[in-house]
C-alpha cells in the first residue's frame, strides 16, 4: 500500500487579547492601525474559518495553541513586582510600551512560530522544528518558549520528531522561522529545495542591508537553522530578500513570495541577484521544471502588494491535485490585484482556483492567509503520530466556536489591556483549551 504525504497547516488560533497596539515598526498595517479597537471574538472566529474552509476543501488542517497574555513573567524579570495585579497595574502606568508589548497575541502569525524541515529533507530523516526567537520585535521575543512547548507536545514522539531549542536570543542570529523559508519538491514525500530568505548579513557591514527598516532575518541564522536540521547543500539555497522592498513594509519574505510543490510565485523586486539564484533553484530542484510565476511591477506594484498581501496567500495543492490560491479579501478589493488573479489560474500553470477568506482583524496587524499558518508536510505513519486532538474536525471547530464565545471580548481597545479581569480571563480560556487539545502543562501559569 503506498503511504499518502501531505502538507498539514497549523493554523494560530487567535488569543483573547488580539489588540493593535502599533508594536511592529517597519510593518505598514500594524503602524496605520495602531490604537484601532480590535475583536478578538471575531479575529479568533476569522481565523477558524479559514481552517474550516481548508478542512472542507479537503486539507488536514491542525490548530495551534496561542499564548499566554498579558505575560507577567516577562514583567516580573523587568522588575515589576506584587501579586500578578499590582505587577500589570505598575507596567501599564509606568512602563505603558512595555506593557502593551506584554499583552500582544502576535503569537497567532504561526508562520513565525518555527522553522520545519519535512522527514524527506532532513540527514536522520527525522521532521525538525526550531521555534524562531523573533529577536528583531520585543513583543515577539516573548513567545519561542511556549512555542517550543507547544510543539514538543503537538510533536511528541521522538521516533519521528526532533526539536532543537531556539538560536541566541541575538539580533545576529535574528530568525523569523517559516515566514522567510520556502520548500519545493516534486511531490511532498521526495526530498525538497528548502530557500531560506534573509534580509542581511550579521557580520559583514559591506554588504547591502535595508536603510529605513529592519531586516529581521539574518543569513546566519538560516545557515544555523540548515545546520541543526541537517540540511544538504546541494538542496539549500539562501537567498537574499531585495532591500529596497524591505524599506517599503516587506518585512518577511512571505509578503513578496510564496512557494509550493513545483511553484514559486514571487514578485520581480523580491529578492537580489534573481536570475542566479532561480538557476540555482532550477538545479537543485532536478531535471522537472519548476513554475517560476513572476509578477511584474507593472502588473502590480510592490506597494499594492505590501496593502493586498497577494502573496501572502497560501498555495496549496488539493486532494485533486491541483493547486489552489487562499487569499485574503483585500486581494479582491483592489482591482489590478483582482484582475492578476483572474487570469492567473486561466493560464497553463498548476494554480486552478482563487478562494478568497476574510481575515480582516489579523490583516489590519499585517498578518495575512499565509501569516496564520505554519506548515508541516508529514507522511501517513508521522501524521499518526500527531497529537490527535489539534487535528481539525466538525467537532473540533463547533468545539473552538463555542469556546471563543464563552470567553472572548467582542471588543479591545488599548486601554482595556490594563483591566485587571483579562488576565483571569485569558488564563481561564487557556486552561480550558489545552483540555481541549489535550496539550497537557505548556503555559508557565501552568508549570
Ligand atoms: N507574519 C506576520 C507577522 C505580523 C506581526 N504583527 C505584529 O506583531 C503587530 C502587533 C501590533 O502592532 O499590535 C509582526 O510584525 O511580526
Amino acid at each position: 500500500m503506498s503511504s499518502r504525504h501531505v502538507e498539514v497547516n497549523f493554523d494560530g488560533l487567535v488569543g483573547p487579547t488580539h489588540n493593535y497596539a502599533g508594536l511592529s515598526y517597519g510593518n505598514v498595517a500594524s503602524l496605520s492601525n495602531a490604537k484601532a479597537t480590535s475583536s478578538p471574538r471575531s479575529a479568533a472566529k476569522q481565523g477558524l474559518a479559514k481552517m474550516k474552509a481548508l478542512h472542507d476543501l479537503g486539507m488536514v488542517q491542525g490548530v495551534l495553541a496561542p499564548q499566554e497574555r498579558p505575560d507577567t513573567h516577562a514583567l516580573r524579570r523587568l522588575g515589576f513586582t506584587g501579586n500578578d495585579g499590582e505587577v500589570l497595574a505598575k507596567a501599564a502606568q509606568q512602563a505603558p510600551e512595555i506593557f502593551q508589548a506584554v499583552c500582544s497575541a502576535s503569537s497567532m502569525w504561526t508562520a513565525n512560530a518555527a522553522t520545519v524541515s519535512p522527514g524527506a529533507d532532513t540527514a536522520n530523516g527525522k521532521v525538525h522544528f526550531t521555534p524562531a526567537n523573533l529577536t528583531n520585535k520585543f513583543h515577539r521575543s516573548l513567545e519561542p518558549q511556549t512555542s517550543g512547548r507547544i510543539l514538543q507536545s503537538m510533536f511528541a514522539n521522538p521516533r519521528y520528531f526532533e526539536h532543537h531549542t531556539h538560536l541566541p536570543d541575538n539580533e545576529h542570529f535574528g530568525d523569523e522561522g517559516a515566514a522567510n523559508h520556502t520548500r519545493l519538491c516534486s511531490s511532498y514525500d521526495k526530498a525538497g529545495v528548502e530557500i531560506f530568505t534573509f534580509g542581511r548579513y550579521a557580520f559583514d557591514s559591506s554588504k547591502p542591508a535595508p536603510s529605513r527598516y529592519p531586516a529581521r532575518q539574518t543569513y546566519e541564522a538560516s545557515q544555523a537553522i540548515a545546520r541543526l536540521h541537517g540540511l544538504s547543500d546541494e538542496t539549500t539555497v539562501y537567498i537574499q530578500q531585495n532591500p529596497a522592498v524591505i524599506d517599503q513594509g516587506v518585512f518577511h519574505n512571505d509578503v513578496i513570495a510564496v512557494g509550493n510543490q513545483n511553484v514559486l510565485f514571487y514578485h520581480e523586486q523580491a529578492f537580489l541577484d534573481t536570475e542566479k539564484k532561480l538557476h540555482e533553484i532550477q538545479q537543485k530542484f532536478g531535471s522537472e521544471p519548476v513554475y517560476f510565476i513572476e509578477v511584474k511591477t507593472s502588473e502590480v506594484s510592490v506597494e499594492d502588494a505590501v496593502q493586498t498581501y497577494l502573496f501572502n496567500t497560501q498555495l496549496i495543492t488539493l486532494p485533486s491535485g491541483k493547486m489552489a490560491i487562499i487569499a485574503p479579501t483585500e486581494c479582491q478589493e483592489n482591482d489590478s490585484v483582482a484582475d492578476y488573479l483572474a487570469q492567473l489560474v486561466t493560464r497553463d500553470t498548476p494554480i486552478q482556483q482563487v478562494h478568497y477568506m476574510d481575515v480582516k482583524q489579523s490583516m489590519r496587524n499585517g498578518g495575512g492567509p499565509a501569516c496564520l499558518r505554519l506548515r508541516v508536510a508529514l507522511n501517513d505513519t508521522e501524521l499518526a503520530a500527531v497529537n490527535p486532538a489539534v487535528i481539525l474536525t466538525d467537532t473540533l471547530f463547533n468545539r473552538l466556536n463555542q469556546w471563543v464565545d464563552k470567553h472572548y471580548r467582542d471588543e479591545l481597545a488599548v486601554a482595556d489591556l490594563a483591566d485587571p479581569n483579562l488576565l483571569d480571563e485569558s488564563r481561564t480560556a487557556l486552561d480550558e483549551l489545552t483540555q481541549i487539545l489535550k496539550l497537557g502543562s505548556v503555559y508557565p501559569f501552568q508549570l
